[in-house]
């Protein structure tokens, strides 16, 4: 289990407080949606989670262990991964490749440059690539594939690397509908799976339809936090 306590973040000069002291727990193979109005911290909220913003108070434990500690904090880079609204793949190269051949922060420099990759890693590079209903995409360069296919290849690399839990910002913005709903549908099917652990920021309707907990933010707390079913009137006027 992932707990995150009293996460504190403050911005600017002023170190105006923007995420004061949330605290919750997520379980392995939750879908999470956030929500929240404008400036309300979501993608702080996603870059203090993923390790690459400072907290400036709060723990992070994963069945207990701090990873608020060098090792920890490597931890989380190495295993879970950022699904940007642009996934920034190396559109010369096939999408086999760019699963194979991953970022740059977790693929040794030899590989990046060579573009060499071990036979079993193609085999199970292959399989994820299937999984997600990629396989007659897998030989093609990355800059022609649509966005929800980039988006989707994105998803394979994370997998292929080894990650446990998603953060993704936005991940379907810019998407025309139909294939929102393919990025989404392999998501929540993954989590359902268990595969993966997913803490996404989509509008409210998307996390409706596809979420199994919907937090939502505002005034720098957790103003709502509901598992298996829609918001209420109410609660939808707290953000
Ligand atoms: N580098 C920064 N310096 C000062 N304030 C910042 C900085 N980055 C973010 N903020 C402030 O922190 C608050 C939260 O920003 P954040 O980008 O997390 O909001 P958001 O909920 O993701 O908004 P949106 O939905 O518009 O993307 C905002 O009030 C923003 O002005």
């Amino acid at each position: 289990m992932i707990k995150v306590d009293r996460l504190k973040k403050t911005m600017g000069p002023e170190r105006t407080p923007v995420l004061k002291d949330i605290t919750f727990q997520m379980e392995h193979g939750e879908m999470i949606g956030l929500i929240g109005a404008s400036g309300s911290g979501k993608s702080l909220m996603m870059s203090c989670l993923s390790m690459q913003q400072k907290w400036d108070g709060g723990k992070l434990t994963i069945d207990g262990e701090d990873m608020m500690n060098p090792a920890g904090k490597r931890r989380i880079r190495r295993e879970w991964a950022y699904l940007e609204q642009n996934p920034a793949l190396n559109v010369n190269r096939t999408a086999l490749k760019n699963v194979l051949i991953g970022q740059s922060s977790q693929t040794p420099m030899w590989r990046m440059v060579t573009g060499m990759v071990r036979s079993d890693d193609y085999m199970g590079a292959m399989d994820t690539i299937e999984h997600l209903g990629l396989l007659d995409k897998a030989k093609r360069k990355a800059g022609e594939l649509s966005g929800g296919e980039k988006q989707r290849i994105a998803i394979a690399r994370a997998l292929v690397h080894g990650a446990k839990v998603i953060l993704a910002d936005e991940p379907v913005t810019g998407l025309d509908p139909a294939s929102a709903e393919h990025v989404l549908k392999t998501l929540k099917t993954l989590c359902e799976e268990e595969r993966l652990t997913v803490f996404t920021v989509i509008p409210l309707e998307l996390a409706e339809k596809y979420c199994t907990r919907i937090m939502g933010l505002a005034g720098g707390q957790l103003a709502v936090d509901v598992t298996g079913r829609r918001l209420t009137h109410g609660e939808k006027s707290r953000l």
